[in-house]
């Protein structure tokens, strides 16, 4: 038997040994000649996966694999509209996360302390100074809080030990209002250097209208704790989209995309052709954005006579129902349920819904959701998804049900990641009187 030598031998876990040659990466002269963007961590850091591709490239691949997915649920009088892509796809990203490690520097002999991105499937921190996705300031404040971190005596967290202090740092940037909120994650509730270390954190960023700690003295992958306070500033911040602002906490869903986000709200509103008549259902609501953008319309047309947002998480109704005050939508209401549950109700009840807006989360709808809406039978639905395929997979359900496809819009609202946003409007079948 022919034996394996040293070098092919395989390990304990199966692999071989021998160092596997990568295939080399193009250079950055390469990239840059293709029109693509270069980032020298590119491959490694879990983030973008497609800066290499020219930005028209990956929008003629998303519009193609859009078209692909949804061909045997089009039909020939189904209207494709042309991705809606970003003038210039780079520094997007209004939040910003990033862990702070520590770790020993052989060259300069001390600790010192790591921020950026993680390495691809890991839990190891890539020290990057520069993103080309994210926010320039929230990136600029994320370096900032690194180097004054042993000034004030804060200690990174140490994962496998579960000792030190600051976990994560999340930013977030109003895209209009430029208003920013640092939310400081840390393992323990008390923070005795907490006032000298925001004084000097906003004499440098003056541009932080409110800084918040995040307590989270769990052993665990999930950035933020349960119990929050407010350090400085008035604990949130404040943005406008669509014309209506809105009020975000740390914890708030809001999109990362806020310019792209101008463009799907808007598309999906138009695609629900409002007349000022309809009470319109604004499903997995999150903080009732496109609700209340559907209560007050699009592009100088009317908007709906009543909306009625459904959202499992009660901190994000509030949210809602404060948004609505503020922005005085009077016709809008907020019901914190599952969404399915809600919708059964309503079916059970024969409550009257002209138009369903619906947005689920990657998982998609449920069955249970998607025949409740069946059994309400409104005249339009516009069914917005980050996850094109289980909303193929819905969009089957609806299609069998009584619905046709009449219009299908994505939008590249992750550029450079293989991700696509993607808004289908359904109409129903034989019964245009409603
Ligand atoms: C993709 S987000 C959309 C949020 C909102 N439409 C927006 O654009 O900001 C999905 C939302 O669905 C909510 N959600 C997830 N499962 C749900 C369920 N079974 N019932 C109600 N809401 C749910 C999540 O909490 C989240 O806010």
């Amino acid at each position: 038997m022919k034996k394996h030598s040293q070098k092919n031998r395989k390990n304990s876990s199966g692999r071989s040994n021998r160092r596997v040659r990568r295939p080399q990466a193009p250079s950055r002269e390469a990239i840059l000649a293709k029109g693509g963007l270069y980032c020298p961590i590119d491959g490694r850091c879990g983030g973008c996966m497609l800066l290499s591709v020219p930005y028209n490239q990956q929008l003629r691949s998303k519009q193609a694999e859009m078209e692909a997915l949804f061909a045997d649920l089009l039909d020939g009088d189904t209207c494709i509209r042309p991705i809606v892509g970003m003038k210039d796809p780079r520094h997007y990203r209004n939040k910003v996360v990033s862990p702070y490690v520590g770790v020993y520097d052989k060259k300069a002999r001390r600790r010192r302390v790591l921020c950026g991105m993680y390495e691809r499937g890991t839990h190891r921190v890539i020290d990057s100074r520069e993103c080309l996705i994210e926010n320039q300031e929230a990136k600029r404040i994320i370096l900032a809080i690194r180097d004054l971190m042993p000034k004030f005596g804060i200690a990174p967290y140490d994962e496998d030990a579960d000792t030190g202090f600051l976990r994560h740092v999340q930013v977030r940037v109003g895209h209009a209002s430029g208003e920013v909120m640092v939310t400081l994650v840390t393992r323990e509730d008390t923070f005795p250097a907490s006032k000298a270390f925001v004084r000097a954190l906003i004499k440098m960023y003056p541009s932080i209208t409110t800084v918040v700690q995040n307590v989270n003295t769990r052993q665990t992958n999930v950035i933020m704790g349960d119990k929050e306070r407010t350090l400085y500033g008035p604990g949130f911040i404040l943005d406008s989209l669509c014309g209506l602002s809105f009020r975000i906490s740390s914890k708030s869903f809001y999109q990362v995309n806020v310019e792209q986000t101008e463009a799907l709200y808007t598309r999906a509103v138009e695609m629900a052709r409002l007349t000022g008549a309809e009470t319109v259902m604004d499903a997995y609501c999150g903080t009732g954005t496109i609700g209340l953008v559907a209560a007050r319309g699009v592009s100088g047309g009317p908007g709906a006579a009543r909306v009625i947002g459904v959202e499992e998480r009660p901190d994000a109704v509030a949210d809602a129902r404060n948004n609505a005050r503020h922005n005085g939508v009077a016709a809008a209401e907020f019901v914190a349920d599952d969404a399915g549950a809600f919708m059964r109700t309503l079916a059970a009840r024969g409550e009257e819904l002209d138009v369903l807006l619906m947005d689920p989360p990657r998982s998609g709808s449920t069955p249970d959701f998607l025949k409740a809406a069946c059994t309400l039978a409104p005249h339009r639905i516009v069914y917005i998804s980050c996850n094109p395929k289980t909303q193929a997979r819905d969009a089957e359900y609806l299609v069998a049900h009584g619905y046709r496809i009449d219009e299908m819009q994505p939008v590249d609202m992750f550029p450079h990641t293989p991700h696509t946003e993607n808004i289908l409007s359904f109409e129903r079948v034989g019964n245009s009187s409603r």
